[in-house]
């Protein structure tokens, strides 16, 4: 059986050794989307990937993938791909036995898929993973991640590395196979400007807890950046949560948390206001900003 296969998190925690790593997290990854796995440095993606893919135990609580343990689960195991930055591959054998080796455990691998990223990524076939140059390695995780079509497919920070010209290439080759094979992708990646464009789903990780969870363009929309005279400014984020501020001379801008009605938008450009959607980056940056913790949550509150 082939479909996508969602994650569920319920009161999941891990710990290595006296390190929370993971501290009770409730969360769903739908099935069939792309899911950006967003978080600063140390907060938990790598943790909650490992769960989810089976290379490690919960502490507590627990993940369901497809609605089931993913923990020595056989009928998964094919079905359930992570390919991590560190590349999960036999280094004294070539990039030709590795596809291979792949192809025999990935039943829906496509060769034709695999043969065109290698040639996209100037790979050699017969080159040994121990000669790859770091962007290489990481453009060969980016090939078995993409040809597997596993129904679940996790891509941890798999553009280290990357040049800017193969980032966007590996951004391409993915929406287009997903497109034509809709399965659930998780990317975890920093470059979210990057990869804003593909996630459809968004989670945000911070300590070891969920920050948010959230459709991506209902997050786009309750970010609104305004840009006018300062008085102005100061009177349109009265009572508004505000995530950043700057000034300069009488010109004021602020990136506040707020849904607006049609009516206080035309009021506020009548007063000489210009509003623009706010970058998820800048969101991103607001929001796991030490003591953002209330603002997040009131993004919670007002999905
Ligand atoms: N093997 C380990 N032993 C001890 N602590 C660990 C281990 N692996 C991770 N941690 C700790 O657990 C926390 C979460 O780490 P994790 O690798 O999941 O974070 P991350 O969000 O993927 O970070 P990054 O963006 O830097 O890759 C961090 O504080 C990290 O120091």
């Amino acid at each position: 059986m082939s479909a996508p296969l969602g994650v569920e998190a319920r009161g999941l925690g891990v710990r290595y050794g006296r390190k929370v790593a993971l501290g009770g997290v409730d969360v769903a990854i739908p099935a069939g989307s792309i899911t950006g796995l967003l978080g600063r440095n140390g907060s938990g993606k790598t943790t909650l990937a490992s769960v989810a893919a089976a290379f490690r135990r919960p502490t507590s609580g627990a993940v369901l993938v497809g609605g089931e343990d993913p923990w020595e689960n056989e009928d998964l195991l094919p079905r359930v791909l992570l390919v991590r930055e560190s590349g999960d591959v036999l280094d004294v054998e070539t990039l030709r036995t590795n596809l291979r080796f792949v192809e025999d455990c990935r039943p829906a691998f496509s060769r034709e898929v695999a043969e065109r990223l290698m040639d996209r990524f100037e790979l050699d076939p017969d080159a040994k993973p121990q000669k790859l140059s770091r962007g290489q390695k990481s453009a060969f995780g980016i090939v078995l991640g993409i040809a597997s079509r596993a129904d679940l497919t996790i891509l941890d920070e798999v553009h280290l590395g990357l040049d800017a010209p193969s980032r966007y290439a590996f951004y391409d080759a993915l929406l287009e196979d997903y497109v034509e094979h809709p399965r659930t992708i998780v990317l975890s990646s920093h470059l979210i400007g990057e990869i804003e464009r593909l996630v459809e789903h968004v989670v945000v990780l911070d300590h070891g807890r969920v920050l948010l969870a959230q459709d991506a363009d209902a997050l786009r929309v309750t970010g609104v950046s305004v840009t006018g005279p300062a008085r102005e400014v100061e009177r349109f984020v009265v009572g508004r949560t505000v995530l950043g501020r700057q000034q300069l001379g009488g010109t004021a801008q602020a990136t506040v948390l707020a849904a607006l009605a049609d009516g206080e938008a035309a009021a506020a450009r009548a007063a000489g206001l210009d509003l623009g959607p706010v970058p998820l980056q800048d969101l991103f940056v607001h929001l796991t900003a030490d003591g953002a913790a209330d603002a997040a949550r009131e993004l919670g509150r007002a999905r």
